[in-house]
């Protein structure tokens, strides 16, 4: 048998694909926020195809972010990315999530804004921290206090992260609750549209 649940858990996706399965749906948001992992869901339950801007970067550089850190520095890095997404939104549509810093470059987010419906994965600080704590391969936070890093980093980044089209709180729940609101709020944004 199947349960009410399951059937407007179906409806949910297929008005959220219909609406953008034919545009760019960007995720974007902090490390550790779940943009890579939350992203590549979403595009399984919506059947659309999936792609990570920082594991493309390492896949045609042949680098870790890291090392192009390392060897090139961050403004190299930068511009790299910025080509990547470029690419990979004129060649969608897909789900793409981006690298934290992605978002805040101002071409590249204008390239979003008008390529995509862009989605914040929100979390607080100590959510974050919990997360990215465990893996010490995030060049931007090899310093000698991370944590305050990471807390520098969203009081500078979270006014721009708000641009996005949809804002979900990501939080300790388990992961298909996360997905699950994205494509409840992605259906929201269609009906929105539909109205006006
Ligand atoms: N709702 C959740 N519950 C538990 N763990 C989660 C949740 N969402 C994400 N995580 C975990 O948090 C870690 C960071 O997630 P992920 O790599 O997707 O973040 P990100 O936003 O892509 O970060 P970055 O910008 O560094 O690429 C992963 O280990 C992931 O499994
Ligand atoms: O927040 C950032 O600026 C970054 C996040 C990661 O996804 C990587 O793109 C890189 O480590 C930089
Ligand atoms: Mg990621």
């Amino acid at each position: 048998m199947t349960a009410v649940s399951d059937v407007s858990r179906q409806d949910l996706r297929r008005v959220a694909r219909e609406a953008f399965g034919a545009r760019n749906i960007v995720f974007v948001g902090l490390m550790g926020a779940g943009k890579s992992v939350i992203g590549k869901m979403v595009a399984t339950a919506l059947e659309l195809p999936f792609v990570d801007s920082d594991a493309e970067i390492e896949r045609v550089s042949q680098m870790t972010i890291a090392e192009l850190f390392d060897l090139y520095g961050e403004t190299e890095f930068r511009a790299l990315e910025a080509r990547v997404i470029e690419r990979l939104l004129k060649s969608g549509p897909r789900v793409l999530s981006t690298g934290g810093g992605a978002f805040i470059n101002e071409k590249s987010r204008a390239l979003i804004k008008d390529e995509a419906v862009s989605i914040w994965l929100k979390a607080d600080l100590d959510v974050l921290w919990e997360r990215v704590k465990k893996r010490d391969t995030r060049p931007l936070l090899k310093t000698a206090e991370p944590e305050q890093t990471l807390k520098t980093l969203m009081e500078k980044r979270y006014p721009i992260y708000a641009e996005a089209d949809i804002t979900i709180n990501s939080r300790n729940v388990r992961k298909e609750v996360i997905v699950e609101e994205t494509i409840a709020a992605l259906a929201a944004r269609a009906g929105e549209a539909a109205i006006s």
